[in-house]
């Protein structure tokens, strides 16, 4: 190489500097994970009532277990503050975005922990969803004000990929991004529970949690550093300004027929997905009899798997393209957990064999589909986007807990015992519809050519 070339390369040209950034911003997104899914686990000591399991029990119901699991959400749809954070991430860009979404993320931590680990007494009215004891509101509150930071997040961590990889391994890059935040989620799942029990008190995971989140913080800054070297190398080669974001361009978004296939599988497919975790542990206990201790662990599989697969089909993405392809197969493989788990069969080894399954699936549509978005979507408006397919992604995140919960409810005989069928058929009705959706994405690949089917790394 000539040192003209040299002198004209970007860092995000050099492996070492792009794979770098990536690990950066992956660590800072695992330890959101690990706090999205901590509670997870603890929904048996949640709802045990006050006292029992050695002291540990925190006497909420499932319809406050569901309320609470569903607050991830709830700033973000009704208050809009993710579409904005979008609007934010074009506007002021990936450093500040960054910086504001990981403190938010720290802060509603702060608050999540202080609720759980205090006594309030009394409950609140809450508009539109029912009555709930103090404690799960505030707790709610600082899972509302976290969701808001881990979803911002997660666009800018988005945006940062594309900026340092496009023209590479972009599909590679996400998908080892995701795997990343997996073992977030499998570690939450896995350990939360033996760590709250060996701690004495829920708030002790919730601690955990919130100590990984100001390390995030501080990872973060590490990443702004490059950033900023990324942009002064960019604009030492870049002939043309690049174009910016304008508020006009929105209607162009709003009328590209393939973004909204892709947000509303995106919004089916992670329907039967996150929320379906919140509520695992407690199903593999009161439908296939596993024992409460190691309850945990199967739907811990779950992330485990797509720690490798999504890298793996993200890699085939990039070779040899079938992005929407590998959508379809993922919807039906989903389609089928779920229709498995609806049955009245109770075999625990049957339960692990669908759980690695769903890991296929959990491994297959988002290897694809995120990085589909910049072949339909330009640079310019991808936190846009990005923000909007999360946006709608989380009015499932936030309502479909609130909904299974009470169909848990309901569903609890005099014994506490729950009969999960018609909580699982929901769940296979999103796999369904996300079918269906994945073949409308094709079809409309077919009649735009946005290279859905084609390979993301140039030759
Ligand atoms: N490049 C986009 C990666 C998105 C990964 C995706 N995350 C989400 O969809 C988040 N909006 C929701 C995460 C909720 C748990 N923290 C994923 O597959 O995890």
């Amino acid at each position: 190489m000539s040192t003209t070339e040299k002198i004209q390369m970007k860092l995000s040209d050099s492996k070492s500097a792009r794979w770098t950034a990536l690990f950066i911003v992956s660590v800072t997104m695992m330890f959101g994970y690990f706090f999205t899914d901590v509670m997870s686990p603890l929904e048996p000591l949640l709802t045990a009532a006050k006292g029992a399991e050695n002291g540990l029990g925190l006497g909420w119901s499932s319809d406050e277990y569901g309320f609470f699991s569903g607050a991830y959400g709830y700033f973000n749809v009704f208050l809009l503050l993710l579409f904005f954070g979008g609007l934010i991430l074009d506007k002021f860009g990936i450093r500040f975005t960054g910086v504001l979404s990981t403190v938010l993320m720290f802060g509603g931590a702060l608050v999540k922990w202080y609720a759980v680990g205090h006594e309030f007494g009394g409950s609140v009215v809450v508009p539109f969803f029912g009555t709930y004891s103090t404690q799960v509101v505030i707790a709610a509150l600082g899972f509302a004000i976290y969701g808001v930071g881990c979803e911002i997040c997660g666009i800018t961590v988005s945006k940062v990929i594309v900026k340092w990889f496009t023209g590479h391994e972009l599909a590679l890059a996400m998908g080892v991004q995701v795997a990343t935040a997996r073992l977030g989620t499998a570690a939450a799942l896995g350990f939360s529970l033996p760590f709250a029990k060996a701690m004495g008190g829920v708030s002790a995971s919730i601690a955990l949690g919130a100590v990984l989140l100001c390390a995030g913080v501080l990872v973060y800054l590490v990443y702004c550093v490059m950033d900023k070297k990324e942009d002064a190398s960019a604009a030492a080669v870049a002939t043309e300004p690049e174009e910016g974001f304008k508020f006009s361009d929105l209607g162009g978004l709003f009328k590209t027929t393939g973004f909204w296939y892709v947000a509303f599988l995106c919004l089916m497919f992670y329907a039967g997905v996150f929320p379906f975790l919140k509520f695992a542990t407690k199903l593999m206990i009161f439908k296939y009899g596993v024992d409460a201790n190691l309850a945990g662990l199967i739907p811990a599989m779950l992330p485990f798997g797509t720690i490798f697969l999504t890298p793996f089909f993200g890699s085939i993405y990039d070779k040899y393209g079938k992005g929407a392809t590998l959508m379809i197969i993922g919807s039906c493989l989903l389609t089928l957990v779920h229709g498995v788990f609806a049955l009245p069969l109770n075999s625990w080894v049957l339960a692990i064999v669908m759980m690695l399954i769903l890991g296929v699936a959990f491994g297959l549509v988002p290897s694809a589909m995120w990085p589909s978005v910049p072949k339909i979507i330009p640079m310019k408006l991808l936190g846009t986007a990005y923000a909007l397919i999360f946006y709608i992604q989380n009015i499932g995140l936030a309502l479909i807990p609130v909904w299974i919960g009470k169909v848990n409810q309901a569903n609890t005989g005099a014994d506490g015992v729950i009969d999960y069928t018609e909580t699982m058929t929901i769940f296979a009705a999103f796999g369904v519809i996300a079918i269906v959706i994945s073949f409308l994405l094709l079809l409309e690949d077919k009649r735009k050519g946005y290279g859905l089917q084609q390979p993301n790394v140039k030759k």
